[in-house]
């Protein structure tokens, strides 16, 4: 198995929250993305948003998330990720790729403020575009989903070791 863990999904699905459970279940180190770009960056999302726009922002998350340098870790990027050609090539290449799946109506009631979150919607979209625009990019770029149906947060992270420790048992 590789040597990190990358969650993805949609804004409130759970990557930051199920990734720092899972990193602690694992005895590994977390990394949440948006906090490396706001370190880097010396700006917090929704401001890189107002000043470059969408597209300078997902440059920036696309040249972090590219660059990221971890070993052991479980990694959580923003939702908008998979927009990032080569900040996917990268982590596929570094770590398993988990897809938190969560229906649209579980995202419009956990989401909140769209604005306050930096959520990457672009002028006219609606929230129900940006999640059949996703859908597709997540698919694609999973190792491994998880149905969020009906299940808690340890839930979700009993399910995850499960299927992470039998891909290393099968790998033995
Ligand atoms: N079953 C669940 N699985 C994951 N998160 C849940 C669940 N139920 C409620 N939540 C809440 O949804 C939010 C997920 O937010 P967050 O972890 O920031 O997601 P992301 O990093 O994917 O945007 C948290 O407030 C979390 O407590
Ligand atoms: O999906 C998105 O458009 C975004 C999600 C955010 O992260 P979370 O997915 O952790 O909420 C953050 O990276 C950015 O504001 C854009
Ligand atoms: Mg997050």
């Amino acid at each position: 198995m590789k040597s990190n863990i990358t969650m993805i999904g949609m804004p409130s699905s759970g990557k930051s929250t199920i990734g720092v459970l899972l990193a602690k279940r694992l005895g590994y180190s977390f990394v949440d993305v948006d906090i490396v770009i706001q370190e880097k960056e010396g700006r917090l999302l929704k401001e890189i948003i107002s000043t470059e726009g969408m597209d300078g922002f997902l440059a920036v998350e696309n040249r972090v998330n590219a660059g990221l340098d971890v070993k052991k870790s479980v990694i959580a990027p923003g939702g908008s990720v998979i927009y990032g050609a080569e900040a996917m090539e990268h982590l596929k290449e570094i770590s398993e790729v988990v897809y938190l799946k969560m229906s649209y109506e579980e995202m419009e009631k956990r989401i909140g403020n769209v604005v306050d979150r930096g959520v990457a919607l672009k002028d006219g979209m609606t929230l129900r575009d940006l999640y059949n625009e996703r859908v597709p990019y997540y698919e694609k770029y999973a190792d491994i989903v998880i149905d969020e149906e009906g299940m808690t947060p340890g839930d979700t992270v009993d399910a995850l070791r499960e299927i992470l420790e039998e891909k290393i048992r099968l790998e033995q």
